[in-house]
């Protein structure tokens, strides 16, 4: 068996992503080429036939929990949580043994409520792990379909992972267009590429991205707000490459920047953040440096949902820094600036 997350908790991967994206071609591509542990597949279609599972090639090792019932996002609350407490039962018992759940969702599904499943339900939380939103998108069709769906932009929003299909169906100067529209809503998921879900699992498996580490990786293309560099000002917003197309998508990612943090401060600061702006906020990540504690604090979100806990400790004085990234739909920048200056200026 490879590597799950933990011995006790279950990893749960949410494979997301627009309708036609290529999500069943790499749960086969998975199912074909994983002999060494058993996944349960979650999935759910619209109308009362579910004939994705028909398109699955399943053998004895493989288990699909079939939602019917509507849309998954709709009826989160409650069917996705009975499927999860019924499963966590049945294994519990020994009726049932698995190592994996992997919840396929319909392409027009927003994956908030379905992630939010996973903090909110205590059963859950003790007994279950979400380990990644892995969004595939269609290279083909996806420039079209975040014009004309806000849920293709959400599913972006919110990845861990992007994988790109269907990138043998484009030239390269299309994909490179596509890959910079990803970059402007996400710039915090790797983006892979595959073609037919042929891509190794290691790639969008057990990637630990709800875990609270000390990892946070950022890239350039983020809307700064640094007062440890930009004195004067405290906001930047990155030059952004030339845009061909009118097009504005209102997700994008931001970062905060500065040094070390009172833990009152920052904390009412982050309360009225999520308390004003939450049900923008798709994902957010921060390690932040807390004076006079050694140790990183951790910070991650989604929504409203938000949760802290202290990490690794600092090795030096100088890597001191704090910094906090937000993938969200546009916030307003000059009152967040202020308040998040005010917040490390009185410290
Ligand atoms: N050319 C090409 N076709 C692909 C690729 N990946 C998937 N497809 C095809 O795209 C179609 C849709 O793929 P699915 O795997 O059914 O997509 P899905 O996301 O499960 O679709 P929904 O369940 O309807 O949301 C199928 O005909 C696949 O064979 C790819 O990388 N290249």
């Amino acid at each position: 068996m490879t590597d799950p997350i933990s011995s006790s908790l279950l990893p749960v991967t949410l494979l997301t992503g627009f309708l036609g994206s290529g999500k069943t071609t790499l749960i086969n591509y998975l199912l074909k080429h994983n002999h060494d542990e058993k996944v349960i597949i979650i999935e759910n279609e619209f109308g009362p036939i579910n004939i994705d599972s028909s398109l699955l090639n399943v053998n004895t090792e493989i288990k699909i929990v079939e939602m019917t019932n509507g849309c998954i996002c709709c009826t989160v609350q409650g069917e996705l949580t009975e499927a999860l407490h019924k499963l966590h039962a049945k294994r519990s018992v020994g009726e049932l043994q698995f190592d994996r759940l992997i919840i396929e969702t319909t392409g027009l599904a927003d994956p908030a409520p379905i992630i939010q499943t996973f903090f909110i339900d205590d059963l859950i939380r003790e007994t279950i792990q979400l380990d990644a939103v892995i969004t595939l998108v269609d290279a083909q069709h996806i420039l079209k379909q975040l014009n004309e769906h806000r849920v293709a932009l959400s599913q972006i929003g919110f990845a861990d992972r992007i994988i790109l299909t269907k990138t043998d169906c484009i030239n390269d100067e299309q994909k490179a267009e596509v890959i910079n529209r990803i970059h402007k809503i996400n710039h915090k998921a790797a983006i892979f590429e595959t073609e037919k879900g042929q891509i190794p699992k290691s790639h969008w498996l057990d990637i630990h991205a709800f875990e609270l580490s000390d990892e946070l990786t950022i890239n350039k293309g983020f809307f700064v707000i640094n007062p440890t560099q930009i004195f004067e000002a405290g906001f930047k917003s990155l030059p952004r490459q030339k845009q061909t197309t009118s097009w504005d998508d209102n997700i994008c990612s931001y970062l905060f920047e500065a040094g070390e943090l009172d833990l009152k401060k920052i904390g009412s600061f982050m309360e009225s953040l999520v308390e004003q702006y939450g049900n923008d906020m798709l994902r957010y990540k921060g390690v932040l440096a807390i004076k006079g504690n050694d140790q990183r604090l951790i910070v991650q979100g989604v929504h409203k949902v938000v949760g802290f806990d202290y990490g690794s400790p600092w090795q030096n004085l100088s890597e001191r820094i704090s910094k906090l990234v937000i993938i969200s739909r546009k916030l307003p920048f000059d009152e967040l600036n202020q308040a998040f200056l005010k917040t490390i200026s009185d410290q």
